[in-house]
This record gives structure tokens, sequence and C-alpha cells, in this order.
């Protein structure tokens, strides 16, 4: 974090407030951009074009699939860089991505999307590329803590949005939205970021500065990755 953050890090009496939120208020239209996408809201607004729900959804079972590696190295950075205290917070959500990833199957089938068939798009190979670069020793557990807790919230932000008040979510896509919009997962999430500032807290600023800047790398894909959910990028 650059000394602009740091002061951004700071409320009034110079306590430091939390620094996962000071960077969402600080980069707010990115994060609206991602959890506001034109995708999403066309479920929540009940215009949304099934072939592209239906090309998200395949395009997300491949997704989900790398994101299993991504997770494995999050867990084994914890192990080997922190006292190993978030382990298991860590290990549930590798542990349900097995059912996730029996959720997408099980989806697909529904919406007649052959998941054998599927391959990635570019937004998605370039977002998979970006997780695989996480084994590499020398991202730190910041690093990958805090880009697992942003990865997550988008979804969470995004799909919660879809069944909040006033909505016209289709029903038949109610589930997916309820999949990642339940108040189970914003827990989970916000158990993520407490532990993100946690170690934000205690990190160089070299190292906040580049959670801060892989925070921003997957507001990015994220939109990318909606983007070619809505038409083919
Ligand atoms: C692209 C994307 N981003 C986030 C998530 C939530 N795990 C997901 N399934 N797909």
């Amino acid at each position: 974090m650059d000394g602009g953050g740091v002061e951004a890090a700071m409320d009034g009496g110079g306590v430091e407030a939390a620094t996962t939120a000071a960077w969402m208020a600080r980069h707010r239209g990115m994060y609206e951009r991602a959890t506001r996408h034109p995708f999403t809201v066309s479920i929540r607004d009940g215009t949304v074009d099934l072939s592209a729900f239906r090309r998200w959804l395949g395009q997300d079972y491949m997704f989900v699939k790398e994101f299993v590696a991504f997770l494995a190295s999050v867990l084994l950075k914890c192990c080997r860089q922190s006292d190993g205290s978030d382990m298991e917070i860590i290990l549930g959500g590798l542990a349900s991505l097995s059912d996730e990833l029996s959720w997408f199957k099980k989806e697909a089938e529904k919406w007649s999307v052959n998941l054998a068939e599927v391959s990635p798009l570019k937004s998605n190979t370039e977002y998979c590329r970006f997780l695989q670069s996480f084994s590499e020793p020398e991202i730190s557990y910041v690093v990958a803590i805090t880009t697992f807790w942003i990865i997550e919230t988008v979804y969470q932000d995004s799909f919660a949005f879809c069944i909040e008040e006033g909505n016209k979510t289709p029903p038949e896509l109610l589930g997916t939205c309820q999949r990642w919009g339940s108040p189970e997962f914003k827990q989970y999430c916000q158990s993520l970021q407490r532990i993100a500032d946690r170690c934000l807290a205690e990190a160089s600023a070299d190292a906040a500065r580049s959670a801060e800047e892989a925070f921003l790398r997957v507001l990015e894909l994220e939109i990318g990755f909606w983007d070619m959910s809505s038409s083919r990028s």
C-alpha cells in the first residue's frame, strides 16, 4: 500500500480501519462494475438471455475446476506461512467445492449443457492463468487469502442482489442465486475478510501493495468473465 493507501485505511482518529473496507471504498466504481454487472442485473430483472446463462454455466464449471487447484495452493500457503489457525476455514471452502462441482453437473443436465464439449473462452483462460500463478511459492499467503476473499465476495454480492427484495429473477434461476447469495455464504465471505484484514494488518507495505493489486486484478477479471458470459470474448 502506498502513502495514500495508508491514509485511506485510517479513520478520522488515526486508528487503522479494516484495509479491505478501505480498498472497497477507494475502488468503489470497479467493485460496482463487478458486482452490478449487466449480466447479473439481467438475472435480477428477469430479462436474462438464457443462452448467455448457459454459456456462463459451462464456463464457470471449468473455472471451478481450476479454482480447486487455486484453493489447494492457498491452503498450502496457509499451512506453510501462517500459524495455521485459518486452516479449518480454508479447508471448509475447499471441501464445499466437491458439492459445487456436483451442482454444476446437475444444473448442466437441466439446461442441456454438454460439459464435455465446453472449452474455455478467452476471458476464462486468462482468469484461470491468473489462478494458476498462485502455485508459485513466491506469492505470499496474504496475497493469496485476499485474492480468495474477493473472488468469493464478488459472487456473493452479485447473486445476493438477485434475491434481494424487488427481484424478478426467473424461478428456475433462484437456486443458482441462492447458492452464492445465501446468508450462510455471506458469513463465510465475512470470515475470509476478517482473515484477510488480520493478515494485511501484519503485512509489510510491499505485501499489502501486492494484495491490493491482486484485489484490483480480480475485479477486472470478474468483469471480463461476466462480459464473456453475456457475449463472446
Ligand atoms: C468466475 C467466478 N468467480 C467466483 C466464483 C465463486 N467461487 C466462481 N464460481 N466463478
